[in-house]
């Protein structure tokens, strides 16, 4: 059977794209639980090594399994190549030691992840790698951080939990303009392929951190970077040979099996999330919602232009901050009170003191991320359950 499904549409790909069938002829894919493969003999065992012939070699950067998930999200992302991970901040870390050294330059936006900004500012900033953090919404910005330094550009879109939308195209735009060998990287952990591609939108690299919908339903640690066949099949491939964060021949399994239900799991929980958005957006005692499709969110319409649903994560802030937040926390029921996103069931959380607890007072001032602000990351319950579990 072929396993070149390149003229199918998403939805097929999805389900079959990387599928193997081993010699006892299983339908669902296998699970190869190995650290090392055998060799015909010594001159094969060498081709191997020194890639003068394809094949599987060592597990921490050659699996048939994670091979399937890599195929598959390659596909669904448009992208050459990809290489799993063991978590979303590993993927991050891979792309950062694959295509920066000391003295380089990075722009991202101030708003990004907690600790994808620890990484730019405090982990790279050891090695030498300086990094600029700017207002994502304000393009002037992004074009006035750019030096003869920068290499790379690195956004997340919607922000985790603000949901500011980067616009994809024009920021690429304005960095390859400025600099070609500049790699504009995007986290889509938020949209998933399912609601925007960012390499068809100009991005250089994807990352995932398919821990939260891609799973979709909250068992394995893991991530991905998709892009080209040169930067990510060659030179992040070759960090992770040597380096090894590797994604777990079971967890590519659990995420492979999550791809083909994604895009039916991200329309619900984007209706479900609407939903609730509306509704917080008519109770008196919520102050903001954060939701990028309201028409009330100030990036509403450009957020339309690239991803084609509002997404999965409501954030809203409440009015008597830290005390009125966890009494609205404490007192639900139903949602899971917990610091992941992406699972079928409903997760709520205190941005403030849990994914973003490691930031200065000043810095979660500057976004905006103060402690009457709630993040419920929506899945696949009854929204109307969802709603009532909210005393506001
Ligand atoms: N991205 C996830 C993961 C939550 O993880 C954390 O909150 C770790 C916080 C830390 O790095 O200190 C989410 O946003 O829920």
């Amino acid at each position: 059977m072929t396993n070149d499904f390149k003229n199918y549409r998403p939805a097929t790909q999805a389900v079959r794209v990387g599928q193997l069938r081993g010699s006892e002829g299983e339908h669902s894919e296998p699970i190869y639980t190995t650290s090392s493969f055998v060799f015909g003999s010594a001159a094969e065992s060498a081709a191997r090594f020194s890639y003068q012939e394809l094949g599987n070699i060592y597990s921490r950067f050659t699996n048939p399994t994670v091979r399937v998930f890599e195929q598959r999200l390659a596909a669904l992302e448009g992208g050459e190549s990809c290489v799993g991970t063991a978590s979303g901040m590993s993927a991050m870390l891979a792309v950062c030691m694959a295509g920066l050294q000391a003295g380089d330059h990075v722009v991202s936006a101030s708003s990004i992840f907690g600790a994808s900004k620890i990484l730019l500012a405090g982990l790279l900033a050891k090695f030498g790698v300086d990094t600029s953090f700017v207002d994502m919404k304000n393009l002037d910005a992004w074009r006035a951080a750019l030096s003869p330094k920068t290499r790379m550009v690195f956004f997340e879109t919607p922000t985790n939990p603000l949901m500011e939308i980067g616009d994809i195209a024009a920021i690429s735009e304005i960095a390859h303009a400025y600099n070609t060998d500049i790699k504009v990287v995007v986290d889509n952990c938020f949209c998933t392929p399912v609601l925007q591609q960012p390499l068809s939108l100009g991005a250089d690299v994807v990352l995932h951190s398919a821990t939260k919908f891609i799973d979709g339903q909250g068992r394995c640690v893991g991530g991905a970077v998709v892009g080209d066949a040169d930067f990510v099949g060659d030179k992040v491939l070759g960090f992770m040979r040597t380096a090894g964060p590797s994604m777990s021949p079971f967890n590519a399994w659990t995420f492979a099996k999550g791809l083909e239900t994604l895009s039916l799991r991200m329309h619900q929980a984007c209706d479900n999330s609407a939903r609730i958005a509306e509704h917080l957006s008519e109770t008196a005692n919520v102050k903001n919602v954060y939701y990028p499709g309201l028409e009330s969110h100030p990036q509403y319409h450009l957020a339309k232009t690239q991803q084609c649903k509002g997404g999965a994560v409501v954030s809203f802030e409440v009015a008597g901050g830290r005390e009125a937040a966890w009494r609205i926390i404490d007192q639900v029921k139903l949602m899971s009170i917990t610091a992941n996103l992406g699972d079928t069931r409903t997760t709520i959380t205190h941005p403030y003191t849990t994914t973003h607890a490691r930031w200065s007072d000043e810095e979660k001032a500057e976004v905006g991320i103060t402690e009457g602000l709630i993040r419920i990351a929506v899945g696949l319950e009854d929204v109307e359950d969802l709603i009532e579990d909210l005393q506001l």
